[in-house]
């Protein structure tokens, strides 16, 4: 297939281009580089730098008909999404408005969109499932809510045939594509950078959460995982459909359990501090994959939390002083 990745030059679009080119596709990257890294895109993908909302009327309704789209671009910073919700209701939704209409405009009818479990909020039980209410704990998630609303209308109307994936907690790396952002915030990074060096300590956000240590619990889906997921919910979308798949490992490890992961991995002491909790999160979210698993066939390889440490560990030794955090302290 011929296919536009919005966001392909950030962690996971970048990883997600690579395992689409290996299997034969052709890929055309439109990233505005606001958080993504212009080496992250993959070579042989063709690459225009730019914000999706101006460019995709241009790029889809080019000479070369689009079979799909892997909408990936988006802000995803849950405590930033709480500060300046603008940011997030006009890079999230405004955009993600405007790339459906011009695939509507442009007959482009196939689409798979990042959404997340910060749709769900503070789930009622665990697993999630995604019959589950949706009442998200801070814009970043109601925005990416506000989006399934709009596809599935879409879908319904236009005879879209539409796929979201909502990740849980991604990490890892696959072939050069991993976690290298000039502002980081997401835990594993965080740690593994503390233990390099390049920052002084990893802060805990609150340890008073109902949970077994006090710290919070997520569920960790390796990033080659997630990229499996993508190449089956392209092949799955049904014009006319949207059909929305969690994609986790299933499992859920506290903060104080990624840490002891992460120094096991890489044989160092890591320094940590207590902090506050952090506004818009939730305390525990592990995902049921049951749906993805028996309707995609999805079948996810990498679950072990002590492997996926391994290759974002690996990833940023080998990304040495090109990592933006090998400056920072
Ligand atoms: N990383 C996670 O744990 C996680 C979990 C759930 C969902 N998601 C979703 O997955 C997607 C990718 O996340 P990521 O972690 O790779 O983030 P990222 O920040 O690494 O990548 C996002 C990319 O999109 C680009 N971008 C943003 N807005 C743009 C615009 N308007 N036009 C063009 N390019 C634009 C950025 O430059 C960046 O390269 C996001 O939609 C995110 O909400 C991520
Ligand atoms: O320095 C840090 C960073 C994070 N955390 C904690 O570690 C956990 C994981 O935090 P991340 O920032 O790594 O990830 P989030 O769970 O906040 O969010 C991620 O997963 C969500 C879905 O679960 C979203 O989709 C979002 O895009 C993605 O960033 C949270 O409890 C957070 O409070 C810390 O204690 N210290």
């Amino acid at each position: 297939m011929r296919l536009l990745v919005t966001g392909g030059a950030g962690y996971v679009g970048s990883a997600c281009a690579r395992v689409l080119l290996e299997r034969g596709h052709e890929v055309v990257v439109v990233d505005d580089l606001s958080t993504g890294n212009r080496d992250a895109v993959p070579d042989a993908a063709t690459f225009v730098q730019g914000d999706v909302a101006e460019l995709a009327g241009d790029v889809l309704g080019g000479s070369d008909r689009f079979d799909g789209v892997l909408h990936f671009a988006a802000q995803s910073l849950v405590g930033e999404s709480v500060v300046k919700p603008e940011k997030y209701w006009q890079g999230n939704v405004v955009t993600t408005l405007t790339l459906l209409e011009a695939m509507r405009r442009t007959g482009t009818g196939r689409l798979v969109f990042s959404s997340t479990a910060a749709t769900y909020g503070e789930p009622e039980r665990l697993p999630i499932t995604e019959d589950m209410p949706t009442r998200p704990t801070n814009p970043y998630g109601a925005t990416k809510l506000a989006i399934d609303h709009a596809i599935t209308s879409y879908a319904n109307a236009h005879d879209l045939a539409a796929v979201s994936l909502r990740y849980f907690n991604v990490a890892g790396a696959y072939h050069g594509a991993g976690e290298n952002r000039l502002v980081e915030t997401h835990l594993i990074p965080l740690v593994l950078q503390a233990a390099l060096g390049q920052r002084p300590n990893i802060a805990v956000f609150g340890d008073d959460w109902p949970t077994k240590d006090g710290t919070a619990v997520r569920d960790y889906i390796h990033v080659l995982d997630l990229a499996e997921a993508h190449l089956l919910a392209l092949a799955h979308a049904r014009p006319g459909s949207h059909d929305i798949y969690n994609l986790g490992s299933g499992e859920g490890f506290t903060v104080r359990e990624v840490i002891a992961a992460c120094a096991r991995v890489t044989s160092r002491t890591i320094p940590v501090v207590d902090a506050p909790r952090r506004a818009g999160d939730p305390a525990v979210l592990v995902a049921s994959s049951a749906r993805a698993i028996d309707e995609l066939g999805w079948r996810p390889q990498h679950t072990d939390l002590d492997e996926i440490v391994a290759d974002a560990w690996a990833y940023l030794v080998e990304l040495g002083d090109r990592s933006h955090a090998a400056g920072v302290h």
